[in-house]
């Protein structure tokens, strides 16, 4: 089971209050935003603040920077002010072209070297946000094995394509789905857009439930409150666990009769619902909703 990463949350690089705060509301992640969210004249303000906030706050989740593109004037100088403090990940905005990614690679290499960190310590995760890098997902995503998950910046991606964004998301459906089907194709984890009314919880709700039901890991959040909702949805309910549990006993029963097939009330239990059954199981053990040895043992491990 890899890495949970159900939420990340982003924190405005030069707001001390709400880096220091960031913690208490226990995302799986943090990202720390050195791009949009950080004026130009800010910049080198929120770099250091950053840096300190990674160094000496005992953060509990998995902590991330957006750094600025390494086409910027910023991003160099983003980079040699956080990879330092070690953090987690680095998040590439505006993902486009493998060069930048292999790049961004070897800056981070280098680091770990000069730093006496763990080689491949520091992960990548990339924001795919403009046409042109939707058009070539797959081959962004299998860039580099440093890359743990890809994501879908909804906004940017919106001013690119001259649409506009809508509460329902209508307008994404091809770039959802193809962040998807690179991040799967690529083995890496596929993070759900940011919501920005973070007033609206119906709105957000719903459009939580459609990037789970795809097959997302997780969901990018700006606002605290934005955590325990993607939280809920991203964790197997009872009624999840408990269909698990009679898919899993029936298949088990079909292989006992040498059959790789069984209706359970009316419907078809094979392999790969079989395959769903088994994730479900594995993501309750790993949020502790199970315990482990049930899962293993339902999973006929
Ligand atoms: C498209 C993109 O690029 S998205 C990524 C870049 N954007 C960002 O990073 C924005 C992140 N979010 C934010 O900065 C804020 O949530 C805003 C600006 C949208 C709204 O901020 P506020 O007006 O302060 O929200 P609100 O008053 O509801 O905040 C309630 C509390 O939550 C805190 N809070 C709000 N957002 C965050 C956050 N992202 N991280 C940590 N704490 C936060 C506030 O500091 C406040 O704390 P307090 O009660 O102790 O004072
Ligand atoms: O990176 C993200 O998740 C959000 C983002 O920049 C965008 O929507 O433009
Ligand atoms: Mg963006």
């Amino acid at each position: 089971m890899s890495t949970l990463r159900r939420t990340m949350l982003f924190i405005p690089g030069n707001d001390p209050g709400k880096l220091q705060s960031a913690g208490i509301y226990r995302p799986d992640c943090l990202v720390f935003d050195l791009e949009d969210a950080v004026a130009v004249n800010e910049k080198d303000a929120a770099r250091i603040l950053v840096r300190n906030a990674i160094l000496h706050i005992p953060y509990p989740s998995e902590i991330g920077v957006r750094i600025n593109g390494l086409d910027t004037p910023y991003g160099q100088d983003d980079l040699a002010a956080v990879l330092p403090a070690q953090p987690g990940f680095i998040r590439l905005p505006k993902s486009e072209q493998v060069e930048d990614i292999q790049a961004l690679d070897q800056i981070i290499g280098a680091a770990e070297k000069k730093y006496g960190f763990e080689s491949g310590a520091i992960k990548i995760m990339l924001t795919i946000e403009t046409a042109k890098g939707i058009l070539q997902a797959y081959h962004l995503a299998a860039a580099s094995p440093r890359i743990i998950a890809i994501g879908m910046g909804a906004e940017d991606l919106m001013a690119d394509l001259k649409g506009s964004r809508t509460r329902d998301g209508q307008e994404l459906w091809f770039a959802k789905s193809q962040v998807l089907y690179a991040a799967r194709a690529a083995g890496v984890q596929a993070i759900d857009q940011v919501f920005a009314d973070t007033r609206d919880e119906e709105g957000f709700r719903k459009d939580t439930q459609f990037g789970k039901m795809l097959g997302y890991d997780g969901k990018s959040v700006i606002h605290p409150n934005q955590v325990p909702m993607v939280h809920e949805i991203y964790t197997p309910s009872e009624e999840e666990i408990h269909q698990a549990r009679k898919v899993l006993a029936a298949y088990q029963q079909a292989l006992e009769k040498k059959s790789g097939v069984v209706a359970l009330n009316g419907k078809m239990i094979d392999r790969p619902v079989v395959a769903r059954a088994e994730r479900v199981m594995q993501y309750a053990a790993a949020l502790g909703v199970i315990r482990e040895e049930q899962s293993d043992e339902e999973c006929g491990r």
